[in-house]
C-alpha cells in the first residue's frame, strides 16, 4: 500500500493555512530575512548601475579612472552583499528549524496513535527532505523578489523605457508559469505515487522470493511489477509534456525581454538612451534576472511539488479503515476495553507473546496490569492503546483522542511549558488555570513553580526523568481522554509522587485507568488486578489474588496477608505458576474474576461479571 493510499491527503487549503499561521508566528525572522536579502540585492542594483555609468561616463569619454572607479564601487558593493548572503542563511535556519520540529512532534504523536512500518522512515527522512526543501524554496524564492526589484529599479534609473521591453514579457512568462504550478504539481505527485509502488511492490517480491518460486507465482508476481512499471512510465510522460510549459514561461520572461532589447537598440539610442544603459541593461537581463527566474521556475517546479507531497504526508490523518487507528469498533456500552481471542507475536515466526486473550475493563474501572519482566504488559498496554494490532482476535478500544497511553520514556520537546502540556488538548491550547489545577492535581505544582510557570521554556536535557514523567502526566491529564493507559509511567517518581499521580487519574469522574504496575503499590489502589505469567492470566482483587495466585504471591514478595509493603518494587522475571485451577494448554484462561474484568482462555463462553467479589471463580471453571 503506498503512502498515498495509507494515509488520507489532506487537500491543499489547509496546509496552505497552517503554512500561513507558520509564516504569521514568525514575523520578526521574515522581517530579518527581508533586511538582509535588502542589503544582498544591494549589488544587484550596482551592478548594471555601475557599469552603465562605467561605460557612459568613463571608458567612452576617455576617461578610464572615472570608468575605474564606478568598477570598484560595484565591487565594494559585492562585498557587502557577500556579507548579507551569509546573514540571509542564519535567518533561514531560524525560519527552517522550528518547521522541522513542528514535524517531527506531528510524526511523533502521530506513530503514538498509528504506528506503522514507515513511521520512522518519515521522522527521519521526510522531515529531512522537507526541512531542506523549504530552505530551498525560501532561498530561491527571496532571491528571485529581491534580485527582480534591484533588476527593475536599476533599469528605470538607467532609462525607464526599458521596463518596456522587460515588464510585459516578464508578467506573461511568470503568468503561464503560475498557470501550469498546479497541474505540474499533480503529475509530480502522480510520478511520486507510481515511484513508491515500483519500491513497495519488488521490496515484498523481493521479501517473498522463496515464496514465490515455491507457489510457482513468478507469472503473476512479474505481471503485477509490470503493471507498476507501466503506471510510472505513463506518469512521467504526463510530467515531461507539463514540464514544458516551464520551458515555454522561461522563454517568455528571461531570454525573450534580452532579444526584445537587442532588436530595440537602434530605437532605444535614437531616443537618447546610452550605449552604457543598453549594456548596463543587458547584464541586469543576463547576470540578474535570468539565472533567478530559472532558479525560481525550477525550484518551485520540482522542490516545491516536493515539498507540498511531503508536507501533506507528514500532516495527514491516518485514513479511516487502514490499519492504526480508526478502524476499530468501539465498546459496548458500559466498557472501556473489550479484547476477544486476541493473540500477538512480533513477527510472523515468532511465539505469541499473547494467545486467545478475552478481557473487558468496564468503564470508569480501574485495572491495574502486573507480571515479571517481559511477560507481555507492555504489549497488552499497546494493543488496548491502539499501538499494536493483534495478530488475531479483536480488540475493541475508544476513538483515538479518547485515549491516551503514557509510556515509560516521557516525552517532552523544546518549547514552552504550555506548548508541552497543552499538546494533546484540542488545538493545543487551555485556559492556564485548567493547566495549574491539573499539574496541582498531578502533584506537578512545585515543578510548574521552579520551571518558571507555563510561559517558561523547556530545555528537555536539563529535566530528570522523574520531572519528564511528571510534565507528560499532567499532559495525559489535561487531555480528557476517558481511557488512560499509563506503561510504567511512573516509575522514576518516588512512592509517594506515583500514588498521587495515579490517585489523581483514578479519581476523574468516569474515566478508566489502566497501569501497568511499577510497584506493588499500584496493584493495591487498583480495583482489580490482572497478574500475567505467559500461559495464563488471573484476574482479581489484590486480596483475592495473594490467596490464589503463587506468581502473585511471589511479585508482592512473598507477603501471604493483604497489606504487603505498599512501596516494594515488583520482583524481576519468575518461574512461578499458579498451582489452583488452571489449565495445562498453552493459553490465558479465566481465574478468579473479581468483577471488573474478565480474562479467559481460549473455547470459554466470553464471561462478563458483574461485581463476584471473594465469590471466587466465574462458572467454566
Ligand atoms: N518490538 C519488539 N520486537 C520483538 N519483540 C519484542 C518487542 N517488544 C517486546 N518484545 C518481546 O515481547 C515480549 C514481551 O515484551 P513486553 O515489553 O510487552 O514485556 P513487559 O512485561 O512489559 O516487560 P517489562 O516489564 O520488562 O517492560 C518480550 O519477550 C520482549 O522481548
Amino acid at each position: 500500500m503506498s503512502e498515498a493510499q495509507r494515509h488520507r491527503v489532506v487537500p491543499g487549503a489547509p496546509l496552505r493555512r497552517s503554512g500561513l499561521r507558520f509564516l504569521k508566528r514568525r514575523r520578526t525572522v521574515l522581517a530579518r530575512l527581508a533586511g538582509w536579502s535588502l542589503v544582498e540585492s544591494g549589488q544587484t542594483f550596482l551592478f548594471g548601475f555601475a557599469l552603465a555609468h562605467a561605460l557612459d561616463d568613463g571608458f567612452l569619454r576617455g576617461s578610464p579612472v572615472v570608468g575605474a572607479a564606478w568598477l570598484a564601487a560595484a565591487a565594494v558593493c559585492v562585498g557587502a552583499g557577500a556579507y548579507g548572503t551569509a546573514r540571509v542563511y542564519g535567518a533561514v535556519a531560524d525560519l527552517v528549524e522550528p518547521l522541522r520540529d513542528t514535524l517531527v512532534r506531528k510524526v511523533v504523536t502521530r506513530g503514538l496513535y498509528a504506528p506503522d512500518g514507515a513511521a520512522v522512515s518519515r521522522l527521519t527522512h521526510q522531515v529531512e527532505i522537507a526541512r531542506d526543501t523549504f530552505a530551498g524554496l525560501v532561498l530561491v524564492s527571496r532571491s528571485f523578489v529581491f534580485v527582480t526589484a534591484g533588476a527593475l529599479v536599476g533599469l528605470c534609473s538607467l532609462a525607464p523605457v526599458l521596463l518596456l521591453l522587460v515588464v510585459p514579457p516578464l508578467v506573461l512568462g511568470l503568468a503561464l508559469f503560475a498557470g501550469a504550478l498546479r497541474p505540474m504539481a499533480r503529475r509530480q505527485e502522480t510520478f511520486l505515487a507510481a515511484d513508491e509502488a515500483i519500491a513497495t511492490e519488488t521490496g515484498t517480491a523481493v521479501g517473498g522470493l522463496r515464496d514465490i518460486t515455491a507457489a510457482g507465482a513468478e507469472r503473476t508476481v512479474a505481471a503485477a511489477a509490470g503493471e507498476r512499471f507501466d503506471a510510472e512510465l505513463r506518469a512521467s510522460r504526463a510530467l515531461a509534456r507539463w514540464s514544458v510549459s516551464r520551458v515555454l514561461a522561461l522563454g517568455i520572461s528571461g531570454r525573450l525581454p534580452i532579444v526584445l532589447l537587442l532588436l530595440a537598440a537602434p530605437w532605444l539610442l535614437g531616443r537618447g538612451v546610452t550605449p552604457g544603459a543598453l549594456v548596463g541593461a543587458l547584464a541586469y537581463l543576463t547576470q540578474s534576472l535570468l539565472p533567478a527566474l530559472q532558479s525560481l521556475m525550477h525550484g518551485l517546479g520540482t522542490a516545491g511539488t516536493r515539498l507540498g507531497v511531503v508536507l501533506r504526508r507528514l500532516t495527514a490523518e491516518p485514513a479511516t479503515g487502514a490499519a492504526g487507528a480508526g478502524s476499530h469498533r468501539t465498546p459496548r456500552d458500559g466498557y472501556a476495553v473489550e479484547l476477544t481471542g486476541v493473540t500477538f507475536a512480533y513477527g510472523p515466526h515468532a511465539d505469541p507473546v499473547l494467545r486467545g486473550l478475552d478481557l473487558t475493563v468496564p468503564a470508569g474501572g480501574h485495572l491495574a496490569v502486573v507480571g515479571p519482566s517481559g511477560i507481555g504488559k507492555s504489549t497488552l498496554a499497546a494493543l488496548v492503546a491502539g499501538m499494536l494490532e493483534p495478530g488475531s482476535g479483536e480488540v475493541r478500544r475508544p476513538a483515538t483522542a479518547d485515549r491516551v497511553l503514557v509510556p515509560q520514556e516521557a516525552y517532552v520537546f523544546s518549547g514552552t511549558v504550555r506548548e508541552n502540556l497543552a499538546y494533546l488538548c484540542p488545538g493545543g491550547r487551555v485556559p492556564d488555570a485548567d493547566l495549574l489545577a491539573a499539574a496541582a492535581e498531578i502533584g506537578a505544582g512545585a515543578l510548574l513553580a521552579r520551571l518558571g510557570g507555563p510561559d517558561a521554556t523547556l530545555a528537555p536535557a536539563e529535566l530528570s526523568a522523574g520531572e519528564r514523567q511528571l510534565l507528560a502526566l499532567v499532559r495525559a491529564y489535561l487531555a480528557r481522554a476517558p481511557l488512560i493507559v499509563l506503561d510504567e509511567a511512573t516509575c522514576h517518581l518516588d512512592p509517594e509522587a506515583e500514588a498521587r499521580a495515579e490517585r489523581a487519574f483514578a479519581a476523574r469522574p468516569g474515566g478508566t485507568l489502566i497501569v501497568v504496575a511499577h510497584r506493588i503499590s499500584s496493584a493495591l489502589r487498583a480495583d482489580r488486578v490482572l497478574v500475567m505469567d505467559g500461559t495464563h492470566v488471573r484476574t482479581g482483587r489484590h486480596g483475592e489474588l495473594l490467596r490464589r495466585s503463587a506468581l502473585y504471591r511471589e511479585l508482592t514478595g512473598g507477603w501471604a496477608h493483604a497489606e504487603p509493603p505498599a512501596a516494594a518494587p515488583l520482583q524481576p522475571a519468575l518461574a512461578a505458576r499458579d498451582a489452583d485451577g488452571v489449565d495445562a494448554v498453552a493459553g490465558t484462561r479465566l481465574a478468579g474474576d473479581g468483577g471488573h474484568v474478565v480474562a479467559h482462555g481460549p473455547g470459554r463462553q466470553m464471561q462478563d461479571a458483574g461485581d463476584l467479589g471473594d465469590r471466587g471463580a466465574l462458572g467454566g471453571q
